[in-house]
């Protein structure tokens, strides 16, 4: 297990985090500036830390009040940086070799074979790196990476700069790389749907603080705030009123648009009067002919036809000062065009809390 407690100031920016994370895959995810490098670079030893501790399966790091720092080369923590970082002179093989030149060379090159087939780089071990595509040169450098089998796995980035086509098998590597590394991976991804698709745990960084950490499942079916929300894809909120609790059901009344229904969330302490923020994903918004539970009268605003989706904009309260937004089933309703009135529905189950205090959310969808 890795456990990492630090501060780091820098001018105009304080570092604060603290996390743990087990072997697996974490995803850190964020806006940019928040801190997500710095991290993996404290954790790594590659910058200094000003306070904390970092331990991993045991073993202390990093202990300022000790004054322990274990060199970067001891620490056997592996980087993979978004832009490959391969040394340009150096062919495939001999880059993967670079972190294992220690080893006979019998057993270096028993290792350097086996990872270039799992990474299915097997016919390119002559070449230099000026002679593989994005896509390749990302292989190689995760297995560079692996091959000294380090404990930690910090990934910045490493799909971002390759096409999606070569971004989803590289992801499918990844996933599958698992099956032979057994160390802790982390992962810094700016893409929402990559980190939940590749983690089982995400820490959710705000300003250098890390805002929610923990189960995936968690965080989505209950962010901690705006941010959290709007990094997790919420696009659409409602701030109201608890107006009643019956039994498990909760009633939010959103000033002009509606009473909203919602299960009551659990561990949640919440009364009649206080003010709340709901999310709903756009996937989960449904468009229904009558009026149901939940559900808006709206007119249509906008609509983009995706390949497996129809987004749609709508509008809704009394003088339609409300947009929201929804991903709806293709083939597209052929009276889903600006201008339609239907009703849409926020389903009951997929309306979830955000935070507790929603004095700072507007109504309607968020930005970004
Ligand atoms: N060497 C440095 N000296 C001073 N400030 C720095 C230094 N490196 C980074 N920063 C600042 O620290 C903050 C955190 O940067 P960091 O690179 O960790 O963010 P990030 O969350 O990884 O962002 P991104 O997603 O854009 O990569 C930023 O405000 C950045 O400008």
């Amino acid at each position: 297990m890795l456990e990492v407690n630090i501060k780091k100031k820098l001018p105009g920016f304080d570092l604060e985090v603290a996390f743990s994370a087990d072997s697996g895959i974490m995803a850190m995810l964020g806006p940019s500036g928040s801190g997500k490098t710095m991290t993996l670079q404290c954790v790594a030893g590659l910058t200094q830390v000003d306070e904390g501790y970092i331990n991993l399966n045991g073993e202390v790091l990093l202990d300022t009040s000790r004054k322990i720092d274990i060199r970067p080369q001891v620490r056997r923590v592996g980087f993979v940086f978004q832009n490959y970082a391969l040394f340009p002179h150096l062919t495939v093989r001999d880059n993967i070799a670079y972190g294992i030149r220690h080893l006979e060379k019998a057993e270096s090159d028993g290792i350097i074979t086996r990872l270039m087939e799992n990474m299915h780089i097997a016919s390119l071990g002559h070449r230099f790196p000026s002679q593989l595509s994005a896509g390749q040169q990302q292989r190689v450098a995760l297995a560079r990476a692996i091959a000294p089998e380090p404990r930690v796995l910090l990934l910045d980035e490493p799909f971002s700069a390759l096409d999606a086509v070569v971004k989803e098998s590289l992801e499918i590597e990844l996933l599958s790389l698992q099956q032979f590394y057994k160390g802790i991976i982390i992962l810094v991804t700016h893409n929402f749907a990559e980190g939940y698709r590749m983690s089982s745990k995400m820490a959710i960084y705000e300003s250098g603080r890390i805002a929610q950490c923990g189960d995936k499942g968690k965080i989505v079916g209950s962010p901690a705030n705006l941010t959290v929300a709007g990094l997790m894809g919420f696009k659409n909120l409602l701030v109201g009123t608890v107006s009643q609790i019956i039994g498990q059901d909760l009633y939010l009344e959103v000033p002009g648009l509606s009473l909203f229904k919602i299960r009551l969330p659990e561990q949640m302490q919440l009364a009649v009067g206080m003010r709340l923020t709901l999310g709903i994903r756009s996937e989960f918004v449904r468009v229904s002919a009558a009026a149901e539970e939940n559900s808006l009268p709206g007119v249509v605003s906008g609509v983009i036809n995706e390949v497996a989706s129809t987004r749609c904009f709508f509008s809704a309260g009394a003088n339609l000062q409300y947009t929201f937004e929804a991903f709806l089933p293709p083939p597209a309703d052929a009276s889903l065009k600006v201008g339609s009135r239907l009703n849409f529905c926020f389903p009951t189950e997929h309306l979830v809390v955000v935070g507790q205090a929603g004095e700072t959310a507007q109504t309607g969808s968020l930005a970004g």
